[in-house]
Parts: C-alpha cells; structure tokens; sequence
C-alpha cells in the first residue's frame, strides 16, 4: 500500500478531511470498481461516490476507510494503492473539505448499503468503457478523481 505523507506541523488547509475507495474485483487484474449512489443530504441524493466518509480525530486516513467500509457496506477491506490528489490532503471537494482515495479490495463480505443509511444502492462500474463510467452522475467532484483512477489502472 502507498501513502503520501502527510507534512507535520503544518496546519492543514482543509479543515475535513474525507477518504474514499475504489474498490476493485480484482487487485491484479481490474475489470470493475465499486460506486455508491449517495442517499443524502437532498442536493447529492442519487449521485455516484466513492464509499468513504469522514476521517475522525485519533485515527489515520486508512484506518477510517476501513471503518467507513465496514459500516457503510458491511465489508472488509484490504487498502493498495493511493490515487494521488494535488494536495497532500488528496483532491479538494470544497473550500473546507479534501478526499484521499485508495484503492483496494474486498477480502470480507458482500457489499451492500447498509439499511437506511448512507447510500441507496452501490454498483459495479466495469472499467473497460471509460465514456460509460464517467457518464454515470458522479458528485461533480469526484470526476477528476475518476479520471486519474481510470488513467492509474491502464497503466
Ligand atoms: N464519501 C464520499 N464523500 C464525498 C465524495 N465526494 C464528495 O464530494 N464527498 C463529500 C460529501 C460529504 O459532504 C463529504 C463526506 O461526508 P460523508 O457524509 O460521506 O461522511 P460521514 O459518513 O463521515 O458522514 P457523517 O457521519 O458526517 O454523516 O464529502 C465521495 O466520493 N465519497
């Protein structure tokens, strides 16, 4: 798994910090990830994300992925590779808000959304039409990310 260091000392400049995954069905050889249809708030309702939340103090980025993954989808992860942002923080979201993203695996359990929670459905975005995945309603935010996903995985 690789992970860009986050400098100490510094404040960070995003005051949330939110991770996310790009699941994969396979870690050596991709053929689909993993996207979640957000359920809320009203304005983001029905739109693509990456499975994720926020970190919370007193745990690293990775840590809170793997518990977002748990609780959201009922799976267990196993993290690889980041997707690197243009900031430490990974890729800006709002003034006040950046995502981490990794990729990685599902080593247990089916995912699914957990009942009446976070997300409406999740799907399985096969990779091999990159026009079919980025026409799916991504958070606007998200599809730079999705493009640099898709670039990191043909390579
Ligand atoms: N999880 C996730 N959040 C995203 C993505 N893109 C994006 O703009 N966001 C935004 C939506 C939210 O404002 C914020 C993440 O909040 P969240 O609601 O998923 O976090 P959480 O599960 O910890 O939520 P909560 O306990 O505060 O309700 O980041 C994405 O791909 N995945």
């Amino acid at each position: 798994m690789t992970s860009q260091p986050r400098p100490t000392g510094l404040p960070s400049r995003f005051r949330t910090q939110v991770v996310g995954a790009a699941l994969l069905d396979d870690a050596a050889r991709p053929t689909s990830f993993l996207a979640a249809q957000r359920a809320y708030p009203e304005a983001l309702r029905g739109l693509w994300e990456f499975p994720g939340g926020k970190q919370e103090p007193d745990e690293s980025c990775e840590q809170a992925l793997v518990r977002e993954c748990a609780e959201e989808l009922g799976v267990r992860v196993e993290l690889r590779d980041e997707v690197p942002g243009p900031h430490p923080q990974g890729w800006p979201l709002k003034d006040t808000a950046a995502m981490r993203v990794w990729t990685g695996t599902v080593a247990g359990g089916q995912p699914a959304p957990a009942a009446g929670e976070d997300h409406l459905a999740v799907r399985w975005v096969p990779l091999g039409d990159p026009e079919a995945v980025l026409s799916l309603p991504w958070i606007p935010a998200d599809l730079p990310i999705v493009h640099a996903l898709l670039e990191q995985l043909a390579r």
